[in-house]
């Protein structure tokens, strides 16, 4: 079957959005999420541990190439989270890659499972890290601190909480003192172990993700880390249905009542508004006067289609 032409028509609607300019990229990810960085760099006596953490289905599209420049010594953790959405087959290769790029520690992560063994891992690897590494002078304080950074949307929260829920018991989360970052906010932090006393930063650090093309833009885009808005429902659906049609994951097809897979954008729209109801009245123009037409209502199809594939509710996908 012919697919070439979604990616054709994404790409070209894309970059008329987009012109990949500095200024372009800087408005969509406005001062505050420089501040992750500023954080890391203002606090690199304070924090022993960075846990670094992106999406599964993205292990290298959009990591900020800064971040790794800003660890200096400090140990680091790579968490793929969302990993019960992406398609982890060739896990041993993106591991591979990973390491080549200079990334050792590596864990793939549920953080919305209530008992994601994973999640378990996280303290005592950081532990064993933090305590083969340099402590930049701080040798004599016993207590650790871990700081989570990462793109937008990524599951940095959640990860705090699944963290805590993991390590503490019922009752025992109890804040400590504020300590000023260099925006002068007050960076809380909280007691994740006991044995030895772990501290999290209670405020994760966002990062901008780092956007090096056409593709690599959608792949955030899909994954929910740009704002739908600034892209356009009708221009992630047609990436979307390039991706799924792509390796042959045609789940769309049986969800949403399709005859066949299809690369036409607007007839698989078509079909998911008239699946689930959604038309709307448009007035029409004929020559014995105006007249009220139902007609598809593509931007709830694409909103309907794009929600469907965050939740994994059209499978899972590796999309780098
Ligand atoms: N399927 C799945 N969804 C997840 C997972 N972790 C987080 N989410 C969802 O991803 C969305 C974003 O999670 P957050 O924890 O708010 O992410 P964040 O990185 O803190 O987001 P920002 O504050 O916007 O930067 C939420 O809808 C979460 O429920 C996961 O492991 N799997």
């Amino acid at each position: 079957m012919r697919i070439s032409h979604t990616l054709l028509n994404a790409s070209s609607k894309f970059r008329t959005v987009f012109d990949f300019g500095e200024r372009q990229v800087a408005h969509w990810f406005p001062g505050h999420m420089a501040k992750g960085l500023k954080q890391m760099r203002a606090s690199p006596r304070k924090v022993d541990c960075v846990i670094e953490i992106h999406d599964a289905r993205i292990p290298f599209s959009g990591r900020n190439p800064l971040f790794q420049e800003n660890l200096d010594v400090r140990p680091h953790l790579l968490i793929l989270n969302k990993m019960d959405l992406a398609d982890t087959s060739d896990k041993m290769s993106i591991l591979k890659q990973l390491e080549r790029d200079g990334v050792k520690n590596v864990l793939l992560t549920d953080c919305l499972k209530q008992r994601d063994t994973s999640v378990k891992k996280i303290i005592p690897l950081v532990t064993d890290l933090i305590e083969n590494a340099p402590r930049f002078h701080r040798e004599e304080n016993r207590s650790y601190c871990l700081m989570v950074i990462g793109v937008p949307n990524v599951g940095k929260s959640s990860l705090i909480n699944a963290i805590r829920r993991t390590n503490l018991k019922k009752g025992k989360a109890s804040r400590v003192g504020g300590e000023p970052g260099i925006t002068k906010a007050v960076l809380t932090k909280i007691q994740v172990c006991e044995r030895p006393v772990i501290h999290l930063l209670d405020t994760p650090g966002v990062l901008p993700p780092k956007i090096e093309n056409i593709e690599t833009g959608m792949k955030l885009a899909l994954c929910g880390t740009i704002l739908d808005h600034l892209v356009g429902e009708d221009i992630i659906a047609d990436y979307l249905l390039f991706s799924l049609n792509r390796p042959q994951r045609f789940g769309y097809v049986e969800r949403y009542d399709l005859e066949t897979p299809s690369d036409d954008i607007q007839h698989v729209l078509k079909c998911i508004a008239v699946k689930l109801g959604k038309t709307q009245r448009v007035k029409a123009i004929t020559g014995v006067g105006d007249i009220t037409v139902r007609m598809p209502n593509y931007t709830a199809a694409a909103y309907d289609f794009i929600r469907a594939f965050r939740k994994g509710e059209l499978g899972k996908v590796m999309l780098d």
